[in-house]
């Protein structure tokens, strides 16, 4: 079995964050483990509070997991601020991890923030190059191309801008964009440099979206450690979202989570169909 690491802060409420990372890598049958960046009080209506630990405490977790374990691919999530960023960065160079993942998580889907706003530089310059695939959401390609947020939508120029800063690859989601409950497609895109592929599925319309972008990065880094191409393996990670967000169920009173056990509830139902 592969093993895959995720680094990101902790959601207590279960639905993003390190917990999403795990789920989605257990039912992707790849082997999980976390080091974490943040303690979020969290549940399903937003962030009550963030303890960030200290880079000394990230970085045991990371030494002790890299120093054991071969890891076949990597992600990170929320990472916090620079100095957390500048380190991950050190070490994943120094143990020449590959398959590296990075979703640069800046504000969780309530709106609440997640990243210090002097870390987005210490992204580009340090993290990006290292990374396989990097996957900002709409947002997150305005800030890290220096555009204002109210101009430049198009994420084709988004993609040759963040492409500048040495990912092999871009993905940019476009869940944002879709937010509309009047939206018929949601469409991420996908660039290495020469070739935009685009992937478009059904826009479904509602708010339980909690931790769809954890879900999504973890998803692509399972796929590439179980050997697949990025094109493959985006493609997986996106059938794998919409139907998660499709079989969403109720939890707690406030935009739920995704449902990461969608696949293996079809297959018992199946099997149940087939036995009774
Ligand atoms: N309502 C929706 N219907 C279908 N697909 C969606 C919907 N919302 C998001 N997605 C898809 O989910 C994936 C994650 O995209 P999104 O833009 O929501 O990421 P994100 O903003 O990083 O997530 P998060 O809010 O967890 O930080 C993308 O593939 C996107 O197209
Ligand atoms: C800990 C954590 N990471 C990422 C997100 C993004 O959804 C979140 N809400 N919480």
């Amino acid at each position: 079995m592969k093993k895959v690491l995720t680094i990101a802060g902790s959601d207590s409420g279960g639905g993003a964050g390190i917990q999403a990372d795990l789920k989605t890598m257990t039912v992707h049958q790849v082997y999980g483990a976390s080091v974490i960046t943040a303690v979020t009080a969290q549940n399903t209506l937003g962030v009550q509070g963030v303890k960030t630990l200290s880079v000394q405490a990230v970085i045991s977790q990371l030494d002790s997991v890299l120093r054991d374990i071969e890891f076949s691919a990597l992600k990170t999530g929320m990472l916090a601020n620079s100095q957390i960023i500048e380190q991950i960065a050190a070490k994943i160079k120094e143990y020449s991890l590959p398959n590296l993942v990075v979703d640069p998580v800046m504000v969780a889907t309530s709106g609440d923030l997640l990243l210090k706003e002097e870390a987005v530089e210490t992204y580009k310059e340090k993290l990006f190059p290292l990374a396989e695939i990097i996957t900002p959401n709409l947002y997150e390609a305005k800030v890290l191309a220096g555009v204002e947020t109210e101009e430049n939508n198009d994420p084709q120029v988004l993609a040759e801008k963040l492409i500048t800063y040495g990912s092999s690859w871009v993905l940019i989601k476009g869940g944002h964009t879709t937010k509309k409950r009047s939206a018929k497609k949601a469409v991420d895109l996908l660039y290495d440099g020469s070739q935009f592929i685009e992937f478009e599925a059904e826009h479904i319309p509602t708010n339980n979206t909690h931790g769809t972008g954890c879900t999504l990065s973890a998803a692509v880094a399972s796929n590439l450690a179980r050997g697949m191409d990025m094109e493959k393996a985006v493609g997986q990670a996106k059938k794998f979202i919409t139907g998660a967000i499709k079989n969403n169920f109720p939890v707690g009173q406030g935009n739920s989570p995704v449902n990461h056990f969608w696949r293996l509830q079809n297959l018992q139902h199946s099997s149940n169909q087939q036995f009774s």
